[in-house]
Parts: C-alpha cells; structure tokens; sequence
C-alpha cells in the first residue's frame, strides 16, 4: 500500500515535470522570439514555481513513502523467518550453519531494503514515465516521439542481456558470504581455544583465503556492474545527443519552432532517465533475488512433521506417568543413535541417565523434549500415545537447562522471566530464592535490573547456572530435565544447585544426564546407557553392587580419581 502510495507520488511528480517543461519552453518561447516582458510572463513564471515547489515535497514524500515500505517489509520478513525457525528447531541452524544463518536474517534481509525501496519503484517509473513523455510528445512532434520510441528499448533488452550472468555471479557471492559468516561466527566463538592452541595465524591464513575468494566473486559482479552502468549511460547519453542534433537541424531549417523543439530537448534526459536508474538499482535486484533465494530456502523447509498447534487432544495438566515404548532413533546418515527404550517413569522424583561418553544419554533427552518428532508416537503421557500434534504442549510441561544454559543480553529479571513474562515480582524471588541465586542478585546494584551481557557476560559459571534454575523454576514446569548442571562449578555452589535440585524434585520429575557418578548417589533411580541401549536400572546401591556396565563405570571413575 505505502509502496503504490510512493510509485503514485513519483508519478504524479513526472506529471508536473513535463508540466513544466511545457511552461518553461513557453516562457522562453515568448522572451526571446515574441520579446514579452517579465511582467508579461509572470502568469508562467507563478505555476512554474509551485511545480517546482511541489516536485520537491512529492519527491520526499514519494521516497519516505518507499523506503517506509521497504522497512516495514523488512521487519515483516525478519519476524517471519524467525517463527519459521523456532519451527524448525535448533537442529535446522546447526545443520545449516549459525553463520550462514545470521547472514540471511541480517544481511539477507537488509539486501531487500534497497529492492523495495529503489529497485520496484524503479520499474513502475521505467514503464510510466516514458510513456507518458511519449504521450505528450507524439501529438507535438511525432518525428521526436519516434525516435524516443525506437531508442528506449535498447536500454532494458541490454539489461537483460547482461542481467543473466551478473545473477549467477552474484549468487556465487552470497553463497561465499555465507561460508565466510559461518566460517567468522565460528571462529570468533572460539577465540579463546585458537589463542591457546597458538592456532590464530593458521587462521587468519585461513580467513584471508576465504575472504579473497570473496573479494575476487564481488569484483566480478562490480565489473558486470560497472560495465551494464556504462554501457546504459553511454545508449542514454547517445540517445539525447541523437534526439538534439535532429531538433537542432530542424530547427536550423526553419521545420520545427523554438517552443517545441525546446520541450523536447528538456524531456529527452527526462525520458531515459528512470531508464537508467533502473540500470543502476539492478544491482539492489540481484542482491534482493539472492538474500530472497536464501530466505525461501529457510521458509520453504519442510517442518521435522506436521506439528499443529491446536489439537482437541490435550495432555492432562496433571501428569501420573511416563512411558517409552520400544523407542529406536538413528541419525540420518549414520547408524549411531538408541535402540529399543522401554522406559516407566514416575511423576516425582529424581531420575540419573548415566552411560559411557556417546552412550546416548543427549539422544534420549532430545527424544523426550520431543526434538525428533518422528519418534514421537513411542511416549506416552499418562497412558495416552503422543503424536507430532502434542509435541508443543509436551515442552510446555518441561524446563530444560542445558550444559551451559544461554543468557540473553538483558536484564536478569527478563532472563529469569523469559519462561513466564507475566510473572510477579514474588514469583520471580521465589524462583531465585530456590535456585539459590537470590543473595548474590540483591547484592548487586541494580539487582534484579542488573544488565547482563551476551551470554551472561559479567556473571560467573555458578551464577549463570543458577540464573538458569531460577528460569526453570519460574515455569513450574512438572518436568524439569537438565543436562549436568553442576559441571564446571565449584563444590559450594555445586551443594547449593544439588539441594535446590533435590527440593523441586520432591514435587515434580527431575530428569538429569550425570556425567559424574558422585552427584548420582541421591537419585531414586539410575538408568545406565551403553551402546544405545538401557544396559542397568536401579538404585546407587543395588547397581553398584552388581557386576555390570555400572559397576565398570565407577571404576572407571575411581581409576580417574586416583590418577588425577
Ligand atoms: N548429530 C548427530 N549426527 C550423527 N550422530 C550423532 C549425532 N549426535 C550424536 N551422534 C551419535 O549418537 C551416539 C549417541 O550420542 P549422544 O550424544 O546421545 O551420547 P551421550 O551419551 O550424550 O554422549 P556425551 O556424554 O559425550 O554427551 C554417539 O555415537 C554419537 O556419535
């Protein structure tokens, strides 16, 4: 809407223009050959003026217009491929790349500015504004008219000619800005390893190499670029020169008068003008096909399955019991995965998945957050079989925290909040309070107002897990799964995290992967993973004094011990 608003305002400018060329052309006319005075000429001079008064407010509002429009479309197409992201799941960025993937939202996107901005609007001007020159010139002086007629295609069919290898040049870029943004994104996440591991000159070898062969596609597409630019202003140029000397002969051998031929000569630039700022937002085009490209591969990926949000089947707010029947998993393109989980898991209490490194413990929590929903149909929740539609309301009834859970540049209030943004200020103490985080939030300044940078910048591991907690606790979620919270960290707060954990544990499910056997010995049940498959299921006590995949484990860790 606001973009046709634009393209109208451009036109009725172009409308005015030749208005004016018309009156100028007049007011000369009747100067030099007619030898009227100012004065005499002033009814001219008036209207001229406001045209030119109001080209001027039509031309900022016809550009505020569409680059309104190109804005809006661009915060439109960024919420957009968000939502299809969270849709897709964190599965589709990793395998995609992040880099890659913060390029099309951000520079993606940004490319589509000038495309709405300059580029469409350039073609409704390219076809309006000459044909209405053409309109008004052919009645005056069709022999000029003919001549505007016969040059004006010259200019999109050599367009056209160059545009198809300028856009598969600039498809080459943008794939190479995209390897050199995974590439960078990488890289600077691992800026601590690469300068320890005396690996940053290996790199920026590496990053050189990358960014040459980027810099050798852009000059590629500069060049077409470079040589279209000229090449159009070269046919333009030709075409108003060709269009003066004809009028100028005419006017030498007394066949055409002043006025006309001065109309003319003032129209014809005009004439090739959105022409060739059409061939100079070319480049704005290529650049929005591209990014466009990139985004439509994003929004045409198809879903993990069906999911649906709304379904008429609800899981029960209160859930008794959960069930994994014969559940088998492989990645695609590799036999490693789970294999045939039967699992019973109670609705309290505190569950231990314990199992050798690649045992398959992340395999069977990502099953059970329901991130490989075609395996879905293998859990039940209170005796009812889920399918790919419950999978939103199966995560709305669990809290999951990571390894290292990731903090949000935001306040700590927003971070703790961002599971139940409607939560009151009590909640959100509470929530603190059991995670064991409240004394060190009021002891800063601003305390629950305390910024915290990207990735919790400005907070240690123990308080950033704690933070965590607390966001977990806030959802009271029935089900709280969390991968190792406690490695890394001190064993002060490692005690406080455990108690905190073994607290909410007595009224909800706390599923947790321990990577380190002593923080197990409190679990009412251990499940103990090996080669995909639950090996051991017990207490710490009965396991370990089996002769079993358990019993090698802790001794695997007391051997870890004594050495270390
Ligand atoms: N994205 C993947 N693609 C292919 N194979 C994978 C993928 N993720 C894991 N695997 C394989 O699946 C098996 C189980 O891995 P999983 O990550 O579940 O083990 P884990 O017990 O959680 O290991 P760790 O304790 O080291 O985190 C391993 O053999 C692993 O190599």
């Amino acid at each position: 809407m606001l973009l046709k608003l634009s393209i109208a305002l451009g036109t009725v400018n172009a409308l005015l223009m030749i208005a004016g060329a018309y009156l100028l052309a007049q007011a000369i006319h009747n100067v030099i050959f007619e030898q009227y005075s100012l004065a005499e000429i002033t009814y001219l001079l008036w209207p001229l003026a406001g045209i030119i008064l109001l080209r001027a407010v039509f031309l900022t509002l016809s550009e505020r217009f569409s680059a309104y429009a190109a804005l809006k479309i661009k915060s439109a197409m960024r919420q957009t491929l968000l939502n299809k992201l969270s849709l897709l799941g964190p599965s589709y960025v990793e395998q995609h790349g992040q880099g890659a993937t913060l390029n099309t939202l951000h520079n993606g996107v940004e490319a589509l500015h000038d495309y709405y901005a300059k580029y469409l609007p350039g073609v409704a001007y390219s076809a309006l504004i000459p044909l209405a020159i053409l309109i008004v010139i052919f009645p005056t002086d069709y022999k000029a008219g003919l001549i505007f007629l016969l040059t004006a295609p010259l200019i999109p069919f050599f367009m056209i000619l160059v545009g198809s290898k300028a856009e598969a040049l600039n498809q080459q870029r943008w794939q190479q800005l995209a390897v050199l943004g995974n590439y960078f994104f990488d890289r600077v996440q691992g800026l601590t390893q690469l300068k320890l591991f005396n690996a940053t000159r290996l790199e920026l070898k590496q990053i050189a190499k990358i960014s040459d062969d980027f810099r050798h596609a852009t000059l590629s597409v500069l060049k077409i670029a470079f040589l279209s630019s000229f090449a159009l202003e070269f046919l333009a140029t030709i075409s108003v020169a060709l269009v003066a000397v004809i009028i100028g002969f005419r006017l030498f051998f007394g066949t055409l008068d002043f006025a006309t031929g001065f109309v003319v000569l003032l129209l014809a630039p005009e004439f090739y003008l959105p022409l060739r700022q059409l061939g100079s937002h070319y480049h704005a085009r290529l650049q929005g096909i591209s990014a466009a490209a990139d985004m439509l591969i994003i929004l045409n990926a198809p879903l993990p399955e069906q999911q649906s949000e709304h379904t008429t089947d609800k899981i029960s707010a209160t859930i008794s019991s959960i069930t994994v029947n014969n559940l088998s998993f492989t990645y695609p393109n590799s036999d490693e995965g789970i294999k045939n989980i039967n699992l019973s898991l109670p609705n309290k209490g505190l569950i231990a998945v314990v199992g050798a490194s690649g045992s398959g413990k992340s395999t069977l929590f990502d099953c059970l957050l329901g991130f490989h929903p075609e395996v879905i149909k293998h859990i039940s929740i209170n005796q009812q079989i889920l399918s790919t539609a419950h999978i939103g309301q199966l995560q709305s009834h669990i809290a999951w925290i990571p390894q290292s859970a990731t903090l949000f540049y935001d306040t700590i209030a927003a971070n703790i909040k961002l599971a139940k943004p409607n939560a009151t200020q009590q909640e959100l103490e509470h929530a603190a309070k059991q995670a064991g985080a409240l004394g060190f939030i009021k002891a800063l300044p601003d305390g629950f107002n305390t910024l915290i940078g990207e990735q919790g910048e400005g907070l240690s591991g123990g308080q950033k897990q704690r933070i965590a907690l607390a966001r977990a606790f806030i959802k009271q979620a029935p089900i709280l799964v969390l991968d190792e919270p406690t490695a890394h960290l001190d064993s002060e707060t490692e005690q406080v995290i455990q108690h905190a954990i073994a607290d909410y544990a007595k009224n909800n499910l706390v599923l947790v992967i321990a990577h380190r056997l002593n923080t197990v010995k409190n679990a009412e049940q251990l499940i103990v993973m090996h080669n995909g498959k639950i090996a051991q299921q017990g207490c710490f006590n009965s396991l370990a004094a089996e002769d079993g995949e358990f019993a090698t484990l802790l001794q695997t860790a007391q051997q870890g011990a004594v050495h270390a």
